[in-house]
């Protein structure tokens, strides 16, 4: 595929301005620029501000980010031309509505390439849960000199471990792959994965319970949905084995947080929750202190410099476009409901 021999679509971005600068280094600016007809010096937060009105106009893309506000019917009516929509981020949800459905507008996301972030941060929390990382350094800070580590991590290791992975989503599947090389066991919740397509992602498909009982890590990939509400509830925690390790990167609706913070406190689980309910926990909420507990402030997506994939993977998808070619990452409405 080659930028010149293709069409530029007339395209306009709408994000926050400081996603745009994210994004687009000078290099991905001068890619955005050969691909696509925009002016990059423009981020559309709103779209009734009157200085954006003859762009959206004119706009054939829309190439979205972080800080787009919804595309709703009166929004649409501004961009007569409006046939595509690429987000260079993950779920469309904030802001593709009906209205682009029924406008036949065609959508992509990155979401594909937001996943593998998330994913590398899950791996990295599944092998330091198994070799109980959080608990040699508990005990190395508290002594303050040498520690009988074969006594204290005699049950730990990353040999022969059983992963429970809830989800086949994007995520899911990208930590099931990049799992692979690792002597672990592997089990997959998903109820619209069946045992046939789990055995040729090498994972063995189980009811919830059953991956509850047997995980020494249980990590959590399933969207947010009204039926992943408290998916982990204190029933299903209980069946986790004392000692096992929670892992959220997903949604923390996924999790009863007061269940698990009883857990938690107890010491007889750990967790590594990149996502919590609510988020940001209250000032006063033992998830911060705990020495079970890795918490982090919702980093596991694409930061920093991989923003640059995202920005890259967009960008793949609007050369695609004008080439008139398939979109490698589609946004089907009929997957929304059971997506993130
Ligand atoms: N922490 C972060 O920074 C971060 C970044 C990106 C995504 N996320 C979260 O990670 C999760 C996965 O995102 P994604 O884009 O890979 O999702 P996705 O849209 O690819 O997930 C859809 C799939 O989830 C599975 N699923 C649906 N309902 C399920 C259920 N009840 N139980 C188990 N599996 C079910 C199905 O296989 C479905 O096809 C989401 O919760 C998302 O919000 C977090
Ligand atoms: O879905 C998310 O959590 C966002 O994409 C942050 O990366």
């Amino acid at each position: 595929m080659t930028p010149s021999a293709h069409r530029r679509p007339r395209t306009v971005l709408a994000m926050e301005p400081r996603v745009r600068d994210a994004l687009f280094d000078a290099a991905a600016r001068r890619r955005l620029t050969a691909v696509a007809a925009t002016d990059p010096a423009v981020a559309v937060r709103d779209f009734t501000a009157p200085e954006h009105a003859a762009a959206l106009a004119g706009a054939e893309a829309l190439l979205t980010g972080w800080g787009c506000p919804p595309l709703t019917e009166s929004a649409l009516e501004r961009m007569p031309r409006l046939r595509t929509v690429v987000h260079a981020a993950g779920s469309v949800k904030h802001h593709v509505t009906d209205a682009c459905w029924q406008r036949g507008i065609t959508v992509a996301s990155a979401a594909a390439a937001n996943a593998l972030p998330v994913a590398e941060y899950t791996v990295a929390a599944v092998l330091f849960a198994g070799k109980r990382v959080l608990d040699a350094q508990r005990a190395y800070r508290e002594r303050r000199g040498r520690v009988d580590a074969p006594a204290l991590l005699a049950g730990a290791g990353n040999f022969r471990r059983t992963v429970g992975v809830v989800g086949a989503s994007r995520v899911g599947r990208r930590v099931i792959e990049l799992l692979r090389p690792y002597d672990l066991r592997v089990l997959l919740y998903d109820p619209y994965v069946t045992g046939e397509e789990a055995a040729r992602l090498g994972v063995r498909a189980v009811d919830l319970d059953e991956l509850a009982r047997a995980g020494d890590v249980v990590t959590l990939h399933a969207p947010e949905l009204p039926g992943t509400r408290h998916l982990f509830d204190r029933a299903r925690l209980a069946l986790m084995p004392d000692g096992a390790t929670l892992v959220n990167t997903a949604r923390g609706s996924l999790v009863d947080t007061e269940a698990l913070t009883r857990e938690l406190v107890a010491g007889r689980l750990s967790a590594v929750l990149d996502v919590t309910e609510p988020e940001v926990p209250p000032a006063g909420s033992p998830l911060y202190d705990l020495p079970n507990v890795l918490l982090t402030p919702h980093v596991a997506g694409s930061l920093g410099n991989e923003l640059g994939r995202l920005a890259h993977t967009a960008l793949d998808e609007l050369e695609r476009y004008g080439h008139g070619l398939p979109y490698a990452g589609p946004v089907r409405p009929g997957d929304l409901p059971r997506s993130a």
